[in-house]
């Protein structure tokens, strides 16, 4: 008889570089732009342009946008989610009565799936429950999760009963979660601005070949401006982040920040409901870069609204995912 626990949980996020410095970002782009899950570019063509143009250009500018936003604790996206692995940790051994491992992985970097696997397997459980850290499905996030992990276990001579959650964006407890989020900003504040809802977007292309996000996303925004009661004209549903050339999902959240700022609109609260964890495109590109496209075209009040991170309600909603979908486990 084994006395190790029921099933292991490995959350997984997408990766960030190791140092805020071109070489780390170099390496750490090179890894992340090569998955044929993000750019679908042919092979041979993509690599030219890869490492023809892209990682001999992008790591400085991109490596300086990762200092301003580098903390003592390093990458806020992997202090956040090592916060959220320790929390979620906590909570199911208080209320399974037993520690069950929860272990942290990145589609890109480290701690890859290889190294995450090797602790839970360490631990000894036979079961494994996927959390990728992806409110909304898209084949760039979650797919390429289970890409990488079927990756790590093609070396193994037996597999893990596996499980993954694929999609939580109308779940309860993450509307729940976002709404409470912000209305205490808007408490804190002692007023209430437009609400801009901004998705890190991907190529049209992706959606228009069957890839859910768009609607995922849709949904997501619609439940949380319900459970706000907020009338369609107090909030917007906007897409960031573009990556090349090729059109990308619209409304931009840029292209809107000046239009809106031309207009002279006097308060917009940015929240960004598809990051789970604060990071680069949240603190620097929303928080920073889109606040000066909107002030400087005329805007009035900008704030933004953090992500979930680590706070409680996230944990309960964390806690609940784990819960359903270990069932019989
Ligand atoms: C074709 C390129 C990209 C697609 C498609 C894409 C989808 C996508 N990404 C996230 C979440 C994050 N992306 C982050 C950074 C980031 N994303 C891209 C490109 C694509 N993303 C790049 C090139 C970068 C790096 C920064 C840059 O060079 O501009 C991050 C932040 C990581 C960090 O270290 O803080 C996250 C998180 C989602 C959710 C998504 C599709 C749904
Ligand atoms: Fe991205
Ligand atoms: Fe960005």
């Amino acid at each position: 008889m084994s006395n190790s626990a029921p099933f292991g949980v490995l959350m997984v996020n997408l990766g960030t570089p190791e140092a805020p410095t071109p070489e780390a970002v170099r390496k750490y782009l090179g890894e992340f732009l090569w998955d044929p899950r993000v750019i679908d570019v042919s092979r041979p063509v993509w690599w030219a342009i890869l490492n023809g143009f892209i990682l001999r250009t992008r790591p400085r500018k991109v490596a300086e946008a990762y200092a301003s936003i580098w903390t003592d604790e390093g990458s806020p996206l992997m202090s956040y989610s090592r916060k959220q692995q320790r929390a979620l940790a906590a909570r199911l051994e208080a209320s399974m009565g037993q520690p069950i491992p929860v272990e942290l992985a990145m589609t890109y970097g480290s701690p890859s799936m290889e190294e995450a696997g090797l602790k839970l397997r360490k631990s000894g459980v036979g079961r494994i429950l996927v959390l990728p850290m992806y409110p909304q499905f898209s084949r760039s996030t979650t797919a390429a999760v289970f890409d990488r992990l079927a990756d790590a276990l093609k070396p193994c001579p037996h597999l893990p009963e596996l499980r993954m959650i694929r999609d939580f964006h109308d779940h309860p407890l993450y509307i729940k979660a976002l709404a409470n989020t912000v209305r205490e900003h808007w408490q804190a504040l002692g007023k209430q601005g437009h609400l801009m809802l901004s998705y890190h977007g991907i190529p049209k292309r992706y959606a228009t070949q069957g890839d859910p996000y768009p609607t995922h996303c849709e949904r997501t925004s619609e439940l949380v401006a319900e459970e706000l009661g907020l009338s369609s004209t107090q909030w917007s549903h906007t897409y960031q982040s573009r990556f090349g050339r090729e059109e990308w999902l619209k409304p931009y959240t840029d292209v809107t920040l000046k239009a809106w700022g031309k207009e002279g609109r006097e308060h917009v609260d940015v929240m960004c409901p598809a990051f789970s964890a604060d990071c680069l495109e949240t603190l620097e590109e929303i928080s920073e870069e889109n606040r000066e496209y909107f002030k400087e075209s005329g805007g009035g009040e900008y704030h933004y609204i953090p992500a979930l991170n680590d706070r409680d309600d996230h944990i309960d909603l964390l806690e609940s995912l784990v819960n359903q979908h270990t069932q019989g486990w």
